[in-house]
């Protein structure tokens, strides 16, 4: 096995060629606190669906660079973020007749989840000849409160088709003594994360504990968020199955406004901290006239703001279609006694949010009632929620589940932990598990692409006037 130092060659660039030169990010490595772990040829040599040439395998200096946008005309364009690709190692650490894997989903549903639980106990089963693989329930309170349960190919083959995950999830319940008592005491020495933003933050308290014992278990992270608001990676598996599924309500709603006189379809959509679905469904279906979301304040009453470009809207159009992420506007929403108001959290310490589609359509009523007696007025409100995410991938989600399963696989089995894996720019990459936890990924409504929803919608941009 190559040491440390060597894996994690800090500058791949020639000395005198700044242009090329990168800095690759340090993935931790199994070695790095038992360095007398020794090494294994790659079972995949003998695989009979394999015939590894040299290229199959990826070498230590293989990377994913994280920017490839550059502008040539920038003489020092300073050293570049690299990360390690992902993919199978010509030498592995664990031997695969001692792997105990456990695989685990934390927080809320995503499309896509099924099919990486199945990818990971088939490929683990498949690739490696892995044969003890477990399936943790009801997320990271289930290490220490439930039995795991035994997989097998035959039992997930067919988990891919459902929505959902057959494991269970929840949130809260992150007791990390108990999580890596349970994971030693199990004799697990893989594990394999899959959850959102707060499950990899509970991971890294997982990874340094488990560093801290010294123990040989590799930790790997599959990001799941629906939301999209884990940074670094290009998006999460799910989200575009949940956008497919965001535009069906969109339809909805445009045909029932279109249908009824002055009529508004409303459709609320997930994204707690972050409007991705709201503005990819937005502009995927090009039916909405004004999307809402968390990155932007927006206002309802006088000039520039929402309840005057609707009335013109309707004036023009006869009908019109908004769009609301669920994080939007709570700063807007009247919250009864101010000074005892009290902010809810769920079980894993995320806002509980007021309902702002409830409330707009609810605003948008007393408004016309107020500016219009007597005009017909109808606003359909429909919130499709759970529907976005509840349902099973499709095709590309799927083949990415695939993918970032496998990645994960290979991570684990060569050493690496304490890694999350995930496309960057399209190819899949090892991440240190660190970084990811501390990413976010908020939509930029600065750029072209929000620039391009307020075009395609003509509306109003909500700036220029004091809160
Ligand atoms: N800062 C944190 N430290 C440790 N564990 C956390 C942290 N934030 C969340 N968790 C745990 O991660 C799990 C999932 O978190 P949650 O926010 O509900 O969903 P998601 O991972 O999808 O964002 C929960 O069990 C929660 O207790
Ligand atoms: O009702 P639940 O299951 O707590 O989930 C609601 C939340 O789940 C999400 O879809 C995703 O949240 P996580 O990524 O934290 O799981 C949010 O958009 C939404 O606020
Ligand atoms: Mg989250």
């Amino acid at each position: 096995m190559a040491s440390s130092a060597t894996r994690n060659a800090a500058a791949l660039g020639g000395e005198d060629d700044e242009e090329l030169r990168m800095k690759l990010q340090r993935l931790p490595h199994l070695t790095d606190t038992l360095p007398s772990l020794g090494t294994h040829p790659n079972p995949l040599d003998n695989n009979p669906f394999f015939h590894p040439i040299s290229e199959f395998y990826i070498a230590p200096s293989d990377v994913v660079l994280r920017h490839i946008l550059h502008d040539v005309a920038t003489t020092t364009p300073g050293p570049q973020m690299a990360y390690h690709r992902a993919g199978p190692r010509k030498r592995i650490l664990f031997e695969p007749g001692r792997v105990r894997a456990a695989i685990v989903t934390c927080g809320g549903l995503c499309p896509g989840m099924n099919t990486v639980i199945k990818e990971l106990v088939v490929g683990l089963w498949e690739l490696y000849g892995v044969r003890q693989i477990f399936g943790v329930a009801a997320g990271y309170r289930g290490f220490y409160s439930t039995e795991p349960v035994a997989l097998n190919p035959k039992i997930v083959h067919d988990w891919h088709r459902k929505g959902g995950t057959a494991l269970q999830t929840s949130r809260g319940g992150f007791n990390l003594h108990q999580i890596v008592d349970a994971i030693h005491d199990r004799a697990f020495n893989q594990v394999y994360i899959i959850g959102g933003d707060g499950t990899m933050r509970g991971m890294v308290e997982i990874f340094n504990e488990i560093k801290r014992r010294k123990l040989n278990i590799a930790v790997a992270g599959i990001p799941k968020t629906v939301d999209n608001d884990v940074g670094i990676i290009d998006r999460s598996f799910g989200f575009q199955t949940a956008v497919e599924m965001a535009q069906q309500a969109i339809i909805a709603a445009h045909t029932e406004a279109e249908s009824a006189v002055n009529g508004i379809g409303l459709v609320k959509l997930m994204g707690r901290s972050t409007g991705h679905i709201a503005l990819h469904a937005t502009l995927s279906s090009r039916d909405v006239d004004c999307c809402l979301i968390p990155e932007m304040d927006f206002y309802l009453e006088g000039k520039g703001g929402l309840f005057e470009f609707l009335d013109a809207r309707l004036k023009d159009n006869g009908h019109a279609v908004v769009v609301v992420a669920e994080g939007a506007g709570q700063d807007i929403i009247p919250r009864g006694n101010e000074s005892g108001h009290v902010e809810q959290r769920d079980e894993s310490g995320n806002p509980v949010f007021l309902d702002v589609g409830g409330w707009l359509k609810s605003e948008l009523n007393k408004w016309w009632t107020r500016d219009h007696p007597k005009e017909l007025f109808t606003v359909k409100y429909i919130d499709p929620t759970y529907m976005v995410r509840a349902v099973p991938a499709n095709a590309p989600d799927n083949l990415y589940c695939t993918l970032v399963a496998h990645s994960a696989i290979h991570g684990a089995m060569a050493g690496y932990t304490g890694f999350v894996c995930g496309p960057i720019n399209g190819n899949y990459a090892y991440i240190p598990v660190e970084e990811v936890a501390r990413a976010k990924n908020p939509v930029n409504i600065r750029d072209h692409k929000w620039a391009w929803v307020r075009s395609v919608t003509n509306q109003p941009d909500f700036e220029g006037r004091s809160y």
